[in-house]
């Protein structure tokens, strides 16, 4: 049967993720970090991964986007946003004045600091590989208690001692599900291409080249963030993430242009908006103008026209 490898264990936000991409016929294997998720679909073991990408309150996923980046190329098919409410588990009988520390991933720690520094000043936070591994941590008595999904409680024998945690109320968390490159989402109207670009070290005015590839073909950019490539300081990978799908021809030809221009791009898929909203796209760009526009330069190369 067909698999989707997770970040787990059991009853990581992840794991909701890969349950609201809503594929039955896929059984779900969890496991333990961003990394390993997506070598079990890069050797095969899994057919799909679903990760975490960012956050709208602590930001990029640096272990996805690190990991994206390098080894085999893997790419997006869809995005799964999920809002992001956190509760508080313990041992059974545990009193929030007991609780000398708690654990979860640094991400949710993050989206908690203010509900922790009014109800639990007094405890040391310690960061989890997940929100899970944290609740595994406390039964196996490394920490007190866990921040975690609100679904990690049916999978632990643990005591919910608060939820609906957030300082943010409206917070959410993007995931992707990728597969090894294969045939692409049809384009819907509402899509999304992610690319990784590496541009030329210390080229003055690099990122704007890049960035006005883009703009003079009417591509709306929703996303860029930069992750060091480790080495040199100063050299950096720049993740893009636009609105539209590679078979239209503007997005086609951006992505040409940037090959061009950069000195490595690695394509991370074009996929369909989890908000359905359409596509943005300036004036002049459609695939009609694109079209037209070639045919007129061919009848010049072939003399028919002035
Ligand atoms: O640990 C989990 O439950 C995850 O799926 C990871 C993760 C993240 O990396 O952002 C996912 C959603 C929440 O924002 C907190 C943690």
């Amino acid at each position: 049967m067909a698999s989707i490898a997770y970040f787990g264990p059991q009853g990581t936000f992840s794991e909701q993720a890969a349950l609201a991409a809503n594929r039955p016929d896929h059984t779900l294997v969890p496991e333990a970090t961003v990394p390993e998720a997506l070598a079990a679909v890069r050797h095969g073991h899994a057919d799909l991964a679903c990760v975490p990408v960012e956050n709208s309150v602590e930001g990029a996923v640096s272990a996805t986007m690190d990991a994206l980046a390098v080894d085999e190329p893997l790419v997006a098919i869809a995005e799964i946003v999920l809002p992001v409410r956190f509760s508080l588990l313990a041992k059974p009988g545990t009193e929030l004045g007991d609780i000398t520390s708690v654990a979860s991933h640094p991400h949710a720690l993050a989206q908690v600091q203010g509900w922790l520094a009014k109800h639990l000043s007094h405890a040391t936070q310690l960061a989890a590989t997940s929100t899970a591994a944290a609740a595994v941590g406390v039964l196996d008595g490394q920490c007190g208690a866990a921040i975690t999904a609100p679904v990690a409680a049916d999978h632990y024998d643990l005591e919910v001692l608060e939820t609906g945690i957030a300082d943010v109320d409206d917070a959410v968390t993007r995931f992707l599900l990728l597969q090894r490159p294969g045939a692409l989402p049809a384009p819907t109207g509402s899509d999304r291409t992610s690319i990784v670009a590496v541009a030329a070290y210390q080229r003055t005015g690099v990122l704007a080249e890049m960035l006005t590839e883009l703009a003079l073909r009417g591509i709306n950019l929703s996303r860029i963030e930069s992750r060091p490539m480790k080495g040199r300081l100063g050299e950096y990978r720049f993740y893009l993430d636009f609105d539209g799908h590679v078979a239209e021809q503007r997005i086609a030809d951006a992505l040409a242009a940037l090959h061009r221009r950069c000195h490595e791009v690695r394509f991370l898929g074009s996929y369909p908006k989890a908000d359905g909203t359409p596509t943005l796209a300036g004036t002049d760009n459609a695939d009609a103008d694109y079209a037209a526009a070639a045919s007129w330069v061919t009848k010049v190369q072939q003399g028919r026209t002035g």
